[in-house]
């Protein structure tokens, strides 16, 4: 079962990141209430980042239960621990270390100076076996949009984006860097409930109309490929959002 895309465009990217953070409470919220915990995915980059500090700045970040959460990230730039370019670092920064988190429910990637080494296919495989212990389906996963339609470490061509079995696998070479990185692959982003791309700024306008066009192969485009089960969300600014047609954009 894959959802249609649905969109929300917001007028800028600080509110686009506001909007974002008080959706997000509420489904954590609603999770928790239905089920006793919740599980989400992080995203890195500029909307991932400011989806985070907007949380830190919202008084209503106290409405969940911060202990009852699962923290996952799509995907992370393989380097040491503690680096300021990885992405638990500047989730940290950002948010994590304000909130009352159970550590053990904090699954940061790994990092290239951990129990693996170096050894980045090793780093993956261990990632996907700790997901393969944990109970149930993500409850939100955030995909930060690329300029060039990446999604978490998903870029176009390289053969990540082609996995079709794996849950978590190792990049090399990647366009942006750091060129080595761990990311989820497709069918691991598909089994989430909701798939929220989050898309702000005019670099990201057409990328947003190249996934969103219907014809794009995810080989060629991955974020067309990023679909959640009951709800995939586009989350845009009016920027991100110049370049679609009148009908998507509306
Ligand atoms: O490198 C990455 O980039 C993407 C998008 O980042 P942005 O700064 O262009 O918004 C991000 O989603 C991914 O997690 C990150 O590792």
């Amino acid at each position: 079962m894959t959802a249609t895309p649905r969109l929300v465009v917001h007028r800028d990217k600080e509110l686009m990141a506001q909007a974002t953070a008080a959706r997000l409470i509420t489904e954590v919220v609603d999770a928790q209430a239905a089920r006793g915990s919740a599980s989400v995915v992080l995203t890195g980059g500029r909307n991932g980042n400011g989806v985070l500090a907007a949380l830190a700045g919202s008084p209503a970040r106290d409405a969940v239960d911060w202990e009852r959460v699962d923290l996952w990230w799509g995907d992370e730039r393989f380097l040491p621990d503690g680096d300021p370019d990885r992405n638990v670092t500047q989730a940290r920064r950002a948010l994590l270390d304000e909130l009352p988190l159970d550590p053990a429910r904090v699954h940061a990637m790994p990092a290239s100076d951990g129990r693996h080494g170096d050894d980045v296919d090793a780093a993956a495989t261990s990632y996907a076996a700790e997901l393969a212990v944990a109970a149930g389906p993500f409850d939100v996963l955030m995909l930060g949009v690329g300029p060039d339609t990446h999604v978490a470490s998903l870029f176009p061509g390289l053969p990540a984006v082609r996995e079709e079995k794996r849950t978590v696998v190792a990049v090399r070479e990647a366009p942006k860097p750091p060129p080595t990185r761990i990311t989820l692959t497709l069918p691991a982003i598909r089994t989430a409930r909701q798939v929220w791309l989050l898309a702000a700024g005019e670099d990201k306008a057409k990328a947003a109309a190249t996934a969103l066009a219907g014809d794009a192969e995810p080989v060629d485009a991955p974020a067309a490929g990023a679909h959640g089960t009951a709800r995939t969300l586009w989350l845009l600014d009016r920027a991100a959002a110049s370049a679609l047609p009148p009908e998507l954009a509306s």
